[in-house]
């Protein structure tokens, strides 16, 4: 069977030393499957960043084991096997759009003939085309966040680590903004790990949410939103968003946000494939 896209095994971050300490994340088991988009939701301070960092090779576990297509964290940075994008789009402002994009395959030495053409592909695939000699300054912030997300798709990842992409917009961009990564996703068959404070955002966008507390940072539970009758992450249509089975899972979600799981909920939330 094909290596998950992420394993996370038995992982503590423990920041500072003695009484100063603080236990970010204690006794963190998850895995991602290839393909599978799987959000994390929790208060604030749960260490859904920390976590998401870990997986990025942008810190280091205290103890435990993280897998990305099975390599080491650190050798999965170094093949770039995954792109990031965060809630700041942290586009380079003296550079068009295309010339965002383009960034990550020059810096990796991609020749230019490569370059024009994939740029080319990933600014229609988040619907820019008639933007690609804009700078960021002349675009609002859905489109910078769709700039961002074209970037780190540049290098054809199998993997985005994605960290409150749309925490900074409007409801209505917001949405926008989520149908497009259920279409991107569909068309890369890419996996995401994706952390939002959105509890609807996070049950329309993945296969299952994972639920944490806070210090230390847990899993309380995972609710698999297709259980909830939904269909698989790439197949979402804006209709999911009235389905029963997305109310059902909403509700799911919160009530192991709020530490009062049902029955059916708390059985699920040791399911973590
Ligand atoms: N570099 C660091 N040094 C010390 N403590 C840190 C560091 N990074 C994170 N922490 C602490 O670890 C805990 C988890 O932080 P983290 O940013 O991962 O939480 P979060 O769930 O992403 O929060 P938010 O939803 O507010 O973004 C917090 O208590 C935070 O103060």
């Amino acid at each position: 069977m094909a290596d998950p896209a992420i394993s996370v095994t038995g992982v503590d971050r423990i920041f500072g030393k003695s009484r100063k300490q603080v236990v970010a994340l204690k006794d963190v088991d998850l895995t991602v499957a290839a393909g599978e988009f799987v959000s994390l939701i929790g208060p604030s301070g749960c260490g859904k960043s920390t976590l998401l960092r870990l997986v990025a090779d942008l810190d280091t576990p205290t103890t435990g084991d993280i897998r990305v297509f099975g390599k080491v964290a650190r050798q999965a940075r170094l093949d770039q096997d995954y792109g990031i994008a965060f809630q700041q789009a942290g586009l380079l402002p003296w550079r068009t759009v295309a010339g965002n994009i383009e960034l990550p395959l020059k810096l990796h030495g991609a020749d230019a003939a490569v370059r024009k053409n994939r740029v080319a592909e990933l600014i229609e695939l988040v619907g820019l085309t008639d933007f690609a000699k804009s700078h960021p300054d002349q675009l609002s912030g859905g489109m910078q966040q769709r700039v961002a997300i074209a970037r780190a798709l540049a290098e054809s990842p199998k993997l985005l680590l994605m960290d409150e992409p749309f925490g900074a917009l409007d409801e209505i961009t917001r949405e926008r903004m989520q149908n497009e990564l259920v279409k991107i996703c569909a068309e890369t068959g890419a996996a995401v790990l994706f952390v939002t404070h959105s509890i609807p955002e996070a049950v329309f966008l993945s296969d299952r949410v994972v639920v944490m507390s806070p210090r230390p940072g847990r899993i309380t539970g995972i609710v698999d939103v297709r259980a909830d009758g939904l269909a698989g992450a790439h197949d979402r249509t804006e209709r999911a968003r009235d389905e029963e089975g997305f109310f059902h899972a909403v509700a799911e979600v919160r009530s192991l946000l709020h530490g009062t799981p049902e029955t059916a909920t708390a059985a699920r939330g040791v399911d973590n494939r």
